[in-house]
């Protein structure tokens, strides 16, 4: 027979306490919810254990301060074993909670079974905790309100897991005004879950609780309630600190995502059209050759060459060469199938690599199917442009080791082009004599500057009216091992094909400035002219490595004078006009060399901040026999004398020529007629007046009378 119950009663103070702290683990707990699922694994799994810990510490204080609420006609304790065990319920509990949320997505199956587990743990913890109290008679249970209790346990730990999926995307005060929200929900749950347990608790009038001598007094509630606000506290502090660090990380590993992003693109890409630049098509290759020979399959490689590009760029201008070739670059990539790479590899020229390229016919299709778009009209910044290429195909493994492909891709181009372009031709043997030659070149061009095989030449310039020197042209010769001397004419177009212009312009600027210093240490204050190639130009760097070699040679930048060919200068007008700027701001001259061959326009020489024309040797040849070269001369020397330039013949061989020039008001003559391009030291006797093979009684005539040279 069962006896009397006694009334309950709550100190309202402390089952508002209960709420607070409940409210407040559960703030916390969804913060820690998201440290859990940091990209470190072990930050994570740190956070898993010190927030289980925390959050259950949270939770069981709630219940204990609950517990705690309540006014019972007799004395109460809380046995020490037991308490201690449903702290282990609430941090088991916490631990199921915190590896749910570590999921990236919640799924119907992990809702279920995560809050299931939770109400499980939230049951056990409140009932052991109530166990807790050990009475006697025991405590007399009502089963309906204990099962309303644990539905309300498995409820609470649904919502808040959802609300925490739900939270995930919010950010910024959004982000936190909604945790606040949910975390009083969560609170208002979980004080429900106790106080129905609770309610389902009967103690009878004559009970006497055993363990009243253990854990009790009044200031506990207090105690427990200051010391797990203190821990939620500065578990808060932490996660949030941990929160801004991990950001800022994150942020920082994003942008140097993106730099590393940008920094391939320029390495990689070719800045007008965005394909795959020559670096890159390299490397795509070496990897499609090595898939060949794996799975023994071929591939093809197309040289794409533009006909009359050059003809658009001069007449219409660089921007809408420019848009021409963008526009080419489209229609290419328009053709590739998804293992195809298309690259421009040189001003108008362009290869695509096509993987398991078995049958020419297919292959020859496809060549005509891109001649064909190629030829499509095109309108570019209002102008019709209609152009047409050259296509040179060549096959691995047939057209021979995958390092020679593209220059025998290139050797059947030419082929194609020979015969009226606008075609497309297969590479053949007899088409490999010219090809073999230059692979050779640029073998040996590789290790030509570390066995100092180059050489400068320097051929002296005289003033037209007295014959004095005004100074010299550096020309480069390369030593062969077993060709002998061999021609600039021969090697530059390979080193500027290869991409090694760079290493042997940068030796011949360093080479120059160290001859200036060495004649200035004799006594001879020399001006130099270096020819700058198109590659050379293009480099970013060029001012720089200019002033580095300057400043090694302790030399004065006057005595420099760089010499750019006028088609070079016109290719993309506004990068020569900034590189024309940096280098006269570094204190060196600039000249236009073979003057006549390109299309100038008058405003644009204006704004080229060059001190010196070069006219072309070809009109200096015509000088004698044709009165239409006298007339263009003459035309030049007057603009560039209007324009505030000196004017520089080049190539004159005979007296007639160097007399017509010296009418027309030449400033200064170069050519065979004075002097031939000569070793320094011959250089040296030559200005001494000594005889130096080439030399002619002008040239003499000359040096017999050293002049200062500046
Ligand atoms: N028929 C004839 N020829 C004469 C006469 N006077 C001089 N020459 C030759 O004409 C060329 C003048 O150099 P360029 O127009 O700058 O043309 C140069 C220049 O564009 C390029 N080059 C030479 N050295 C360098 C260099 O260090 N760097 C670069 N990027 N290019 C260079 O190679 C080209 C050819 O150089 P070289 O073979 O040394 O040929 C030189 C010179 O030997 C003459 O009276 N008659």
């Amino acid at each position: 027979m069962q006896s009397a119950l006694v009334d309950i009663s709550y100190n309202q103070w402390l089952v508002a306490l209960s709420f607070v702290i409940a409210s407040f683990a559960s703030y916390v707990a969804l913060n820690l919810a998201k440290r859990v699922r940091s990209q470190d694994k072990s930050i994570a799994r740190a956070w898993l254990v010190g927030g289980s810990v925390v959050m259950g510490t949270g939770i069981w204080s709630m219940h204990f301060i609950g517990m705690s609420a309540v006014s019972l006609p007799f004395a109460v304790g809380f046995d020490y074993i037991i308490t201690a065990l449903s702290w282990v319920a609430a941090v088991a509990v916490s631990a199921v909670a915190l590896y749910v949320a570590g999921y990236s997505q919640l799924t119907i199956s992990r809702l279920t079974m995560g809050s299931l587990a939770m109400g499980a743990g939230i049951c056990t913890m409140h009932y052991t905790g109530m166990a807790s109290l050990d009475m006697a008679p025991g405590i007399q249970w009502d089963w309906f309100l204990i099962a309303v209790s644990a539905a309300i346990a498995v409820t609470a730990s649904a919502v808040a897991l959802l609300i925490f999926f739900m939270l995930r995307d919010l950010t910024g005060s959004a982000e936190r005004n909604w945790q606040l929200v949910a975390a009083l929900v969560m609170g208002a749950a979980i004080c429900g879950m106790h106080y129905t347990g609770m309610a389902a608790a009967g103690f009878s009038a004559n009970s006497v609780c055993l363990s009243a001598d253990q854990l009790s007094g009044d200031s506990l509630g207090l105690l427990v309630t200051v010391a797990s606000s203190i821990l939620l506290s500065i578990t808060m502090f932490t996660s949030t600190l941990d929160a801004r660090m991990q950001g800022k990380a994150e942020k920082l590993t994003a942008s140097l995502k993106a730099a590393n992003s940008e920094l391939q693109q320029i390495a990689f890409r070719d800045a007008l059209t965005g394909l795959p630049n020559r670096l890159l098509f390299d490397d795509r290759v070496n990897s499609a050759v090595e898939r060949c020979r794996r799975d023994g399959t071929s591939l093809a490689m197309l040289f794409i060459d533009l006909d009359g590009f050059k003809p658009v760029n001069d007449s219409f201008g660089h921007r809408v060469g420019d848009e021409v070739l963008r526009e080419i670059g489209r229609r290419l990539s328009l053709q590739l199938r998804a293992t195809d790479t298309v690259a421009r590899v040189g001003g108008d020229e362009f290869v695509l690599l096509r993987e398991g390229a078995a049958d020419s016919t297919a292959i020859a299709q496809m060549a005509q199917r891109l001649i064909d778009v190629i030829s499509e009209p095109m309108t570019e910044s209002g102008h019709d442009v209609r152009l047409s290429c050259s296509v040179g195909i060549a096959l691995y493994p047939s057209d021979g080791p995958h390092e020679e492909l593209m220059a025998h891709a290139d050797a059947a181009m030419y082929s194609a082009k020979r015969t009226g372009g606008s075609g497309y031709a297969f590479f053949e043997p007899h088409m490999n004599a010219g090809v073999r030659q230059q692979i050779e070149l640029q073998r040996d061009l590789r290790l030509a500057i570390e066995r100092r095989e180059f050489e400068l030449h320097y051929q002296p310039k005289v003033n037209a009216g007295t014959s004095l020197i005004t100074g010299v042209e550096a020309l480069v010769r390369w030593r062969h091992p077993t060709r002998g001397m061999l021609s600039p004419v021969l090697f530059i177009p390979v080193a500027e094909r290869f991409g090694l212009i760079g290493a042997l312009g940068s030796w011949v600027i360093d080479e120059a400035c160290r001859q200036v210093a060495a004649w200035s240490a004799q006594g001879m204050r020399m001006r130099v002219a270096i020819n700058l190639s198109v590659h050379q130009l293009r480099q970013d760097d060029l001012a720089k490595r200019i002033s580095a070699a300057i400043a090694q040679h302790k030399i004065d930048p006057v005595l420099l004078t760089f010499e750019i060919t006028e088609s070079v200068a016109m290719e993309d007008a506004e990068s020569t006009l900034q590189m024309f700027e940096d280098l006269s701001r570094i204190g060196v001259k600039l000249s236009i060399d073979d003057f006549g061959t390109g299309y100038s326009s008058l405003s644009y020489l204006r704004r080229l901040r060059v001190g010196e024309l070069k006219i072309d040797r070809s009109f200096v040849q015509d000088l004698e026999f044709s009165a239409d070269a006298r007339a263009i001369v003459e035309a030049v020397i007057g603009l560039a004398h209007v324009l505030g330039l000196k004017v520089v013949a080049e190539g004159v061989e005979t007296a007639a020529q160097r007399d017509v020039l010296t009418r027309l008001h030449c400033d200064d003559l170069q050519g065979y007629l004075f002097a031939k391009p000569m070793t320094p030291e011959m250089m040296t006797k030559w200005v001494e007046g000594d005889d130096a093979p080439g030399t002619s009684w002008l040239a003499k005539l000359a040096t017999t009378r050293p002049s200062p040279l500046t």
